[in-house]
């Protein structure tokens, strides 16, 4: 692809930085050794706070209710009292400096159904790691000088549009340090696999019904293999998603890692899985990344070339 548009789009994300962050972390979280030295931790409301080594390297914090702190405050550990007080702002940036150390410049390719929050997490997750965002919707569109994605879709077809997919596909896995939210169609062709696996390919797994309800929040009118004139956004956008769902069957399911809402409600006990932020999966999707490579004995991945 000779590339006319910019060759990473840097995107600021609202959601870290402003002090506003309000990250609902119940359950599970671990902190290597290194994360929780000399921090205290305080809880707001705990019912019950109990260490558990999972393994030399690493505790996991179990806990029923864990609330981000809005001050910055570094915490310190005082022993014997348990109390938690994790920021959530903080717990990423400590997350994100681990899981960095491993990925040694990698990219995170993000990989899903349409809704599923390539976008949204992405970009905490860039912010985080002090990697840029890319689209890679936006890096096509640009490419083309500013067709959308549907009026592409429109005026070459599909097929096309997944020819320029695998196209900045190929262009975005040559680049260091970037968060890639991929179409979520780009899993339907091996070849784009080729290219995510050069870097860290995480699937965010979100029930139907989340995404039917997230996609008719929004519309479908930027996402015209759900679009439809009339109906029920909702209804519409479910049968869309469900279709399109057996028909890429386990694809998703050839990521690196895993990153299922539904998981993460069950391990914390909460039913409402609109409770779950994209902070909050964001660290998950750290915590993923960082067994999926040290379950690789990967201690350091060799630089792109
Ligand atoms: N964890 C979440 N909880 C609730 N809404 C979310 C969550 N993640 C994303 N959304 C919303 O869902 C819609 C689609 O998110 P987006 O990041 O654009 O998904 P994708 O890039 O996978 O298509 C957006 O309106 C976004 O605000
Ligand atoms: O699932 C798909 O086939 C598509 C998903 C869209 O991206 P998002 O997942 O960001 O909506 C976009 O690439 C296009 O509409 C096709």
């Amino acid at each position: 692809m000779e590339a006319t548009c910019g060759t990473a789009l840097h995107f600021s994300s609202p959601w870290i930085g402003s002090g506003k962050i309000e990250v609902k972390l119940n359950g599970f979280l671990k902190l290597s050794q290194k994360c929780r030295k000399g921090y205290e931790v305080k809880a707001i409301n705990t019912r019950e706070l109990q260490w558990r080594t999972e393994s030399t390297r690493q505790r996991r914090v179990s806990s029923t209710a864990l609330h981000a702190c809005k001050d910055s405050r570094a915490p310190t550990l005082e022993s014997g009292n348990f109390n938690t007080c994790f920021d959530g702002n903080w717990l990423l940036k400590n997350k994100a400096q681990d899981v960095s150390s491993y990925l040694n410049g990698r990219c995170i390719f993000l990989v899903g159904m349409m809704g599923s929050g390539k976008t949204t997490v992405g970009k905490i997750l860039a912010e985080a790691l002090g990697y840029s965002f890319v689209d890679s919707d936006k890096y096509v569109e640009e490419f083309l000088g500013g067709s959308s994605v549907a009026q592409i879709f429109k005026q070459c077809g599909e097929s096309i549009f997944r020819d320029y997919e695998s196209e900045a596909l190929l262009k975005l896995s040559s680049l260091p340090r970037q968060v890639v939210a991929t179409g979520g169609g780009a899993v339907v062709r091996p070849i784009n696999w080729k290219y995510m696996k050069q870097g860290v390919t995480v699937y965010l797994d979100v029930p139907l019904d989340a995404l039917a309800r997230r996609i008719a929040a929004v519309g479908t009118d930027s996402r015209p293999l759900l679009h439809f004139e009339s109906g029920d956004p909702y209804t519409e956008a479910f049968m869309g998603l469900f279709t399109l769902s057996k028909k890429r069957g386990e694809s998703y399911l050839n990521a690196d890692a895993t990153v299922s809402v539904q998981h993460i409600a069950a391990k914390l006990g909460i039913e409402d899985l609109s409770d779950i932020t994209p902070s909050a999966i964001a660290l998950e999707v750290l915590l993923q990344i960082e067994d999926f490579l040290q379950g690789n004995n990967t201690t350091s991945v060799p630089m792109l070339p």
